[in-house]
């Protein structure tokens, strides 16, 4: 912070014109406002912007949208700021560009004010990006990612005097093998246009770089992670657009632009998941096997449909009413922090997020050094018990955010934090199909879909997961989605924690009706037969494996 004489020093105040009407405009460092005076010199309406959301200054009469146009005139000026609008409904704030142009009494008083408005910009807004690495996936969504970024995000930048470095992918993967390999000096941030796939490769591109420089193996399970010096912005341009929609709380290429502009940015929980030849992947969202994974595999087929694959492969799996065996071991976090049902939402800014990062990472000074001792903990993590369950599952997801998006606009885990080191495990046991259509249409309306018989949802630090002995084999490739074996019965699923290294049975799980009656009656509809093993969804990634610890 700076000191008020500093401030001082960025302060100006004059009379300003808007057309006919008089302003008076004060600077403050912090703060820019304007009082429209009338007449008889009273004070009329104030908007008052901080200084941080101011996204650009120019001399003359400026336009940026839909096309730069600027009318060079010696005494006026244009600031460009945040401006919050109502569209957003109840989940998030649109963000437009607000405009206005002022005419001052001469050239020296405008140079005055656009000096000091940069200055104050320089001074109270340091965190703001100045070069950006930007990939934009063509592919993506509705295809729609380079019209996206040359017409309305692009102008932003520029008007912000950020410059940026553009790579229109031609494969998928080319965006994380860049910033695995290729130098980013200079760069303030990565920016991805597309969905959550893109976000992913950055994701995967950004941790691995950042590991290999510090000479660390990111697939060592015990290793700790070295923090990424580097934030992501998200222009979203996909299909499900989950990590934006559940981080600025709507989709919307204007307001994550602005966002980007001023420097905002919001630590995210990333859980890493190994599988056994320990081979690491990451995630943000969504870690679903069963129903997930199933809509998963289904809607690359249908990759030609855009958006509309996942509704119609949902669809789909959904009528195939299968479910599968596994073993799930989680270990639960502090209950006394947090609980997945306590009805809180999680924004920026959050109190539990914040104690957690306090508790977490009591040395850290800012955001960037959050994941530095992030895997440590866990490594030395002796507190807490596993607990094991098995039996048959329709799915299980883990989500370590909401993983809010327009389908789903409370999300999977409507009370999960963005940032306090847990995810929330979602065990939805085999039901009947009416069943588990209930518990997925809730996720489209507040209704609670936690309060029913069949689902339980844990706030956990770390989770184990594999198929029992004898059916891992079984690829899922091979049985192309309908294996020749049909589903045994349903089995009577156990409770255990493990103490020690040793199972102890805790309690025999009673089998409710709504489990016992999994008769798939729709079964003679559309599959005749279903398949042993189904793949985990990874942030809409198929994994190539089904054995995972995942913290
Ligand atoms: C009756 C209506 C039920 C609507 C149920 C809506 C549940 C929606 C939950 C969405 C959760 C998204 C989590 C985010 C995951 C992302 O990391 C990932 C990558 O983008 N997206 C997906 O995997 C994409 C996953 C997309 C899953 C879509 C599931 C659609 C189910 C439709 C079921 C229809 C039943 C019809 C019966 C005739
Ligand atoms: N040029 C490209 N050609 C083919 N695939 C690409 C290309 N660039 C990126 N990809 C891959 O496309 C996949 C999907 O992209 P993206 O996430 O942008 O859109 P989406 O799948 O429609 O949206 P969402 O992930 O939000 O559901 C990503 O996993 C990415 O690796
Ligand atoms: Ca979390």
């Amino acid at each position: 912070r700076r000191t008020d004489d500093q401030n001082m020093d960025l302060g100006l105040e004059s009379s300003l014109w808007v057309g006919n009407k008089r302003y008076r405009a004060v600077l403050t460092g912090w703060h820019f406002k304007w009082t429209e005076v009338d007449k008889k010199n009273r004070d009329k309406k104030t908007v008052l912007v901080p200084v941080a959301e101011v996204a650009g200054v120019e001399e003359g009469r400026v336009e940026i949208l839909p096309q730069k146009s600027v009318e060079d005139t010696d005494k006026d000026f244009t600031v460009f700021y945040v401006k919050r609008s109502s569209g957003g409904g109840s989940y998030g704030l649109l963000w437009r560009l607000g405009r206005i142009q002022f005419s001052c009494a001469s050239r020296v008083l405008r140079d005055q004010w656009t000096k000091h408005l940069r200055a104050a910009l320089k001074t109270h807004s340091p965190l703001r990006p100045h070069r950006l690495l930007v990939f934009i996936n063509p592919f993506g969504g509705k295809k729609k990612g380079r019209q996206i970024y040359h017409s309305l995000v692009a102008p932003l930048f520029e008007l912000a005097g950020i410059s940026s470095h553009v790579i229109v992918t031609e494969r998928a993967n080319q965006a994380r093998d860049h910033l695995l390999k290729k130098d980013l000096t200079g760069f303030d941030g990565v920016v991805c246009v597309g969905g959550d796939g893109m976000f992913s490769e950055l994701l995967h591109g950004l941790i691995g770089r950042t590991q290999q420089e510090a000479g660390l193996c990111e697939n060592d399970p015990a290793v700790a992670l070295q923090p990424c010096p580097l934030h992501i912005g998200i222009i979203p341009a996909g299909s499900t657009d989950c990590v934006c929609f559940a981080t600025v709380g709507v989709v919307d290429p204007v307001t994550s632009a602005l966002h980007i502009i001023i420097g905002d940015s919001q630590p995210l929980d990333v859980c890493s998941v190994h599988d056994v030849s320990a081979q690491v992947r990451y995630s943000v969202s969504l870690l679903g096997y069963g129903f997930y994974g199933d809509v998963l595999a289904e809607s690359e087929k249908h990759r030609w449909m855009g958006p509309l694959r996942y509704d119609y492969s949902g669809a789909v799996v959904y009528l195939s009413n299968r479910s599968y065996s596994g073993i799930v071991q989680y270990l639960p976090a502090d209950p006394l922090l947090s609980s997945p049902r306590d009805k809180t939402r999680c924004l920026a800014g959050c109190s539990v997020c914040s104690r957690s990062t306090e508790r977490l990472f009591p040395h850290s000074s800012d955001s960037g050094s959050l994941y530095s001792s992030h895997f440590s903990q866990f490594s030395t993590d002796s507190e807490g018990e596993w607990v094991s369950v098995e039996g048959r599952f329709r799915c299980v997801s883990l989500t370590c955010m909401s993983s809010s998006c327009a389908r789903s606009p409370l999300g999977l885990s409507p009370s999960a934090h963005l940032a306090d080191g847990t995810g929330d495990l979602i065990l939805v046991w085999d039901t009947h199909p009416l069943g588990f259509l209930k518990f997925l249409y809730r996720h489209t309306s507040t209704q609670d879909q936690f309060d029913l018989p069949f689902v339980e949802v844990h706030r956990v630090k770390a989770v184990r997961f594999s198929v029992p002995s004898g059916r891992e084999e079984q690829e899922y490739e091979e049985i192309g989605g309908f294996s020749s074996e049909i589903d045994e019965g349903q089995r009577e699923c156990v409770d255990t924690v493990s103490r020690n290294g040793s199972q102890q049975h805790l309690a025999q799980r009673a089998m409710t009706s709504e489990r016992k009656a999994a008769t798939p009656f729709l079964c003679g509809l559309c599959c005749k037969k279903s398949p042993s093993v189904s793949v985990w969804n990874c942030d809409g990634e198929i994994l190539p494996f089904t054995k995972i610890v995942c913290k």
